[in-house]
């Protein structure tokens, strides 16, 4: 019997894209199970499109600015992301929130990774609000994108230890490398596996 078909991976960036190298990195293995068709992005110049060009994947950009109105901007993001017929959209860095019509077509299949351990600590300061607080440690985890903010349901966490000389360079550095581990080891059990969600819990078999 031919193996199955590599899932369809659509990744969306706004930084440096070290969590999107891991994945293409990670797809390079045909037994990892997956491929990366597109990736998505919110502004032009950011090192993660030139990692993605490096690779091969072609990109696309949608930056709030150049529409009318935000939910523009969602229709317009979903019609790109759905061009690419993903299996599974990934925010690695997407510094966006997406909209109802985002989420009407992928909210089923949209994960996102977040480098504070949620419920704590959402938004777009992750690791210095977690410095700031005092806590011994910290982390990454990774959820299914609801209408909320980084409120959706959790895949999977990971800590790291938050030491006494920490900067938030240093913690941010710290969570990146457990975060990448998590989201390449996640993806692909997603992707082989499946998943089913009930009650706000999520199940890999
Ligand atoms: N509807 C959702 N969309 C997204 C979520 C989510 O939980 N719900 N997670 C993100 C990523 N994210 C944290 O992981 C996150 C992204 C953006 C923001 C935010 O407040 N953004 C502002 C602009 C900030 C800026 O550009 O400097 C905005 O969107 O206007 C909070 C959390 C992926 N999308
Ligand atoms: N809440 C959004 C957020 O802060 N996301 C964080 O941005 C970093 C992107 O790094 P990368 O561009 O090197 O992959 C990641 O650590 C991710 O958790």
């Amino acid at each position: 019997m031919t193996d199955p078909a590599p899932a369809r991976l659509v990744v969306l960036i706004s930084g440096s894209g070290s969590n999107l190298q891991a994945l293409l990195d990670a797809t390079r293995d045909p037994a990892y199970g997956a491929e990366v068709v597109a990736v998505g992005a919110d502004r032009d110049g950011i090192a993660g499109l030139d990692l993605a060009a490096a690779a091969g994947v072609p990109t696309f950009v949608d930056s709030v600015k150049a529409y009318a109105t935000r939910d523009d901007w969602d229709a317009a993001l979903t019609e790109h992301v759905a061009a690419y017929r993903p299996d599974l959209v990934i925010s690695a860095g997407f510094l966006k929130l997406v909209g109802k019509q985002f989420l009407d077509a992928f909210g089923d299949r949209y994960i996102n990774t977040h480098n504070a351990l949620l419920p704590s600590f959402p938004g777009i300061h992750g690791p210095r609000d977690a410095l700031d607080y005092g806590v011994k440690i910290a982390g990454a985890t990774l959820f299914f994108v609801d209408a909320g903010v980084d409120t959706g349901p959790i895949i999977a966490q990971v800590s790291v230890p938050v030491l006494d000389d920490d900067t938030e360079q240093t913690l941010t550095e710290r969570i990146k490398v457990a975060e990448r581990a998590q989201l390449v080891e996640y993806v692909g059990r997603l992707v082989r596996d499946g998943w089913t969600i009930e009650n706000r819990k999520v199940r890999i078999p």
